[in-house]
């Protein structure tokens, strides 16, 4: 479902972020990507939502070319990709219901239909008493919730999260790891890149380590590898 091909991607700066990287990842898999600080796994990651455009080579999701997206329809492809962050990137005037709909009344989904998902998601983050607080009022631990449920709110194929846990603290990072895999386990496909090695060492899943913008290693069940 997400297939790049030689991609490489210099920054106007002449900073060669990825070197030629080829892969595939398909439907429903949980992708760790590890690697050294500056390897290029941000840059990886916002090739996929389109965030960055490549210098050279092609990546395709779902079967498109996203090179070749018209302008007008990319924000039916943005729907699809969820996007989580570090820092959560909530809308710090918006009740945590808001900040979730809001991603909805984007795509103009109908009100009827907004309310009924976004409660949904809300209890599934296990939130929905903290839906008329304000993000500020919630702990880390319940903001990164909040952030997994907006990217979730409008059912896309593909959620990816970029060092999702790299501000909680390790027992808060589990119950972050135990949601997404649920929502793996659910039928959507999760790319995330961790320094956290424990997470990677005890949720074996499909690992690839980027170093100097390649793909040095890619395993089924893979580990962490590096000593930092
Ligand atoms: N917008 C940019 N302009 C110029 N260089 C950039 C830009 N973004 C990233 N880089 C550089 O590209 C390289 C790869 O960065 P990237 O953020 O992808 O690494 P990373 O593996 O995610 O690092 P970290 O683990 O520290 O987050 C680094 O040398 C970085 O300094």
């Amino acid at each position: 479902m997400i297939e790049m091909q030689d991609v490489w991607k210099t920054y106007p700066d002449g900073t060669q972020a990825l070197r030629g990287v080829s892969i595939q990842v398909d439907r429903n898999d949980f992708l760790y990507v590890v690697g050294p600080s500056g390897a290029g796994k941000s840059t990886f990651m916002k090739l996929i939502y389109r965030e960055e455009r490549p210098t050279k080579g092609q990546i395709f999701v779902n079967g498109f070319n996203i090179e070749k997206l018209k302008q007008r329809k990319i924000p039916y492809f943005r729907r699809n990709i969820g996007v989580v962050f570090q820092d959560f990137r909530l809308l710090p005037k918006l009740t945590i219901y808001e900040n979730i709909s809001f991603a909805m009344e984007v795509i103009e989904a109908n009100p009827k239909q907004m309310k009924k998902r976004t409660m949904e998601v809300l209890e599934l983050v296990k939130l929905r008493d903290k839906a008329n607080s304000l993000p500020g009022q919630l702990s880390g631990g319940e903001q990164q919730r909040v952030a997994i449920a907006r990217a979730i709110v409008n059912n896309p194929s593909v959620i990816v999260a970029d060092e999702p846990t790299g501000n909680l603290d390790p027992d808060t990072s589990w119950g972050i790891m135990k949601l997404l895999e649920e929502i793996n386990f659910r039928g959507t496909t999760i790319i995330m890149a961790t320094h956290n090695r424990d997470i990677v060492n005890n949720m074996r899943k499909r690992v690839i380590a980027i170093e100097n913008g390649l793909i040095a290693r890619d395993e089924v069940r893979g580990d962490y590898g590096y000593e930092d």
